[in-house]
């Protein structure tokens, strides 16, 4: 029977000694190698013993994973909220008669404030520490989530999902390192990829909302804006009861406190080793840290300007392998493959999200047995080889795109530019063009490229298609994507895509961060690489149609799969593995040149 008096979880605790020493066994991690590391574990004991001692001594504290639980809400909502707005967007743009420049504006302003706001969070979470960050997070959430339900007029909408956005930008940045810096070195990388688990969770939870209030075509969005504030309401009364952080107590000089909290979250077992190297770490980071402000000494003090190097750049490869255009057109791609009703879109939308939910699930159960390298690296491999999948279907789904062959006599459309399209392929590129046609059995008849109607992409503004498809009569209407037979490989391309892509790539680069930087450098670090996804974010997203429009589809999924290599390339030489090591015992890695991480790979399989 598990016992759980607050403190103490007696079970847990015996239960994880023994698979804590099992995957101890287990561990063949380049971390042992390089001399500097070495010195620094053997002043104490042998890695392996040190480990192992570690894991009997932590145990496996409930309040831990209480504490891990409540932080992921941050990620749930940061998933959530980014994935809400297409459902919404779809209702808002009728009932609010949104212009394209406006559908853009309220989508793109979350990922923008969240940009500038992880920024700040940096400096706020040095300042007041995580705890009270948190709490300040899910209050704007919390707010954000009011404002967007009860908005009466566009503009008010665009002021909620800034709101929402500040509030993501500081949670983003602050959930993985809060996580990472109460958790038992042997649990850290679940617990943090946990919070990933939390943020496609939410984005499953958002799809799934999307498709049943898009039942309601009034006042639906409001259901789906406003929910957010249940979990920003728990996650705030949550942290009024748990503890700050027990590592930024204790740089803050709160010894007392820091000690308290370290006890409590460790399930009250004897803590000095633990408390002794953290504060160590501190007396020796104060040393190093130097003067200045903190972002000026992480780039003038050479290990913490290579972490925050490895740490930016996993985010930056994390967005440029192109995960939010793959969610975002998973619903195109998907009516590529033949589903043409818009509600059954919308729903196997739901099951791409549960998809990616369901394999960062993997990850969280991967990151503490292959270690992060391994799993960052196995994935972008698998990644950038289901992008090309992905982008030989478009390729071929383009290379068979019906010919435009029936031309309407309509005056009022000769000054269109769909008109003039020769083919389905550079039909559907132009976002002001959709393709009309008929069907006899399966072959594709009578076609033409039509303007599609601002106000409801789901109809041409005249002809066949101005009341979209209609099955009966026999006629088809094409927004986004052409009648193809080479769909298949597209779907395969997209299961491929987001079963490598989610335990590695999704999860890892939050998880690393969380570990790599000194504690003085710690929340300058993150949110500066938080700042990278954010941007690379909006970049990517932003981008998107144009690129295609010059690229073509195929062409902008082979570049996709170009950056994961490169992203391959950059893991293969610069990260570092952090598995089973104390936050105090990862930065002695950075004081190496980046690229030897690839050497000691190549030695160790030449071994
Ligand atoms: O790690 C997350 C996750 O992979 C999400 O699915 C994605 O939408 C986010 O941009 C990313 O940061």
């Amino acid at each position: 029977m598990i016992h759980c008096d607050g403190l103490k979880c007696v079970q847990c605790q015996r239960g994880h000694a023994g698979l804590g020493d099992r995957r101890v066994e287990d561990e063949r991690s380049l971390i042992k190698t390089p001399s500097n590391v070495q010195a620094n574990n053997q002043e104490h004991d042998s890695p392996t013993s040190t480990r192992q001692k570690r894991s009997v001594q932590h145990g496996s504290p409930c309040f831990v994973y209480t504490l891990a639980f409540f932080s992921a809400l941050g990620g749930f909502l940061f998933g959530y909220d980014t994935g809400v707005v297409s459902g919404a967007m779809l209702l808002l743009k009728r009932e609010m008669n949104l212009s394209s420049l406006w559908q853009e504006l309220l989508v793109s302003i979350t990922v923008g404030a969240a940009a500038v706001s992880s920024l700040a969070g940096g400096y706020l979470n040095g300042l007041y520490g995580r705890r009270i960050c948190i709490l300040l997070a899910s209050f704007i959430f919390s707010a954000g989530g009011i404002i967007l339900s009860v908005a009466p007029n566009k503009e008010v909408l665009l002021c909620g999902r800034l709101t929402i956005g500040l509030g993501l930008g500081i949670a983003s940045m602050t959930v993985p390192v809060y996580i990472a810096e109460v958790s038992p070195s042997e649990l850290r990388g679940q617990l943090v990829t946990i919070n990933t688990l939390f943020i496609t969770g939410g984005q499953f939870i958002a799809s799934v909302v999307d498709g049943v209030f898009s039942y309601l075509p009034h006042d639906g969005w409001r259901y789906m804006l406003g929910l957010s504030v249940v979990p920003a309401a728990l996650q705030f009364l949550g942290f009024l009861f748990l503890p700050e952080s027990p590592r930024w107590l204790l740089q803050k000089g709160d010894t007392q406190n820091a000690r308290l909290v370290l006890t409590r979250i460790r399930g009250g077992v004897n803590v000095d080793e633990e408390y002794e190297s953290i504060r160590s770490s501190i007396e020796e980071e104060k040393i190093d840290a130097g003067e200045g402000p903190v972002l000026w000494r992480i780039l003038t003090f050479a290990p913490a300007r290579r972490a925050l190097i490895v740490g930016c750049g996993l985010q930056m490869f994390q967005q440029l392998s192109g995960i939010n255009t793959v969610m975002y057109y998973s619903a195109t791609i998907l009516q590529m493959s033949g589903v043409q009703d818009d509600q059954m879109a919308i729903w196997l939308a739901a099951a791409t999200a549960f998809t990616n939910f369901l394999f960062t699930l993997l990850g969280v159960w991967l990151v503490d047995r292959v270690g992060r390298r391994k799993l960052t690296l196995g994935s972008l491999l698998g990644t950038a080889a289901s992008l090309m999948v992905l982008a030989t279907g478009f390729l071929l789904s383009a290379q068979a795109s019906p010919p435009v062959t029936f031309h309407p006599n309509d005056p009022s459309l000769h000054n269109s530019t769909c008109i003039t399209y020769g083919f389905c392929e550079s039909c559907m590129l132009n976002p002001d063009c959709g393709f009309c046609y008929g069907k006899n059995g399966t072959v594709v008849i009578e076609t033409s490229c039509m303007p599609v109607d601002a106000a409801n992409t789901e109809a041409a503004v005249a002809g066949r298609c101005s009341n979209g498809t209609q099955e009966s009569l026999g006629v088809f209407w094409a927004y986004n994507y052409c009648p193809t037979s080479y769909s298949w490989i597209v779907l395969l391309g997209l299961i491929l895509y987001l079963a490598f892509f989610a335990p590695g790539m999704g999860p890892m680069p939050w998880t690393v961060n969380s570990e790599i930087y000194p504690l003085w450098a710690r929340s300058t670090g993150n949110a500066c690489s938080a700042g990278v996804n954010w941007l690379c974010n909006v970049l990517v997203s932003l981008t998107f149609l144009h690129v295609a429009q010059s690229l073509t589809y195929y062409g902008v999924f082979f570049l996709y799969s170009g950056l994961a290599l490169l992203g391959f390339v950059f893991v293969l030489g610069c990260v570092p593995e952090t598995k089973g090591l104390r936050l105090e015992e990862i930065e002695p890695l950075f004081g190496r040149q980046l690229q030897m991480w690839c050497l000691l790979w190549i030695h160790e399989i030449r071994k």
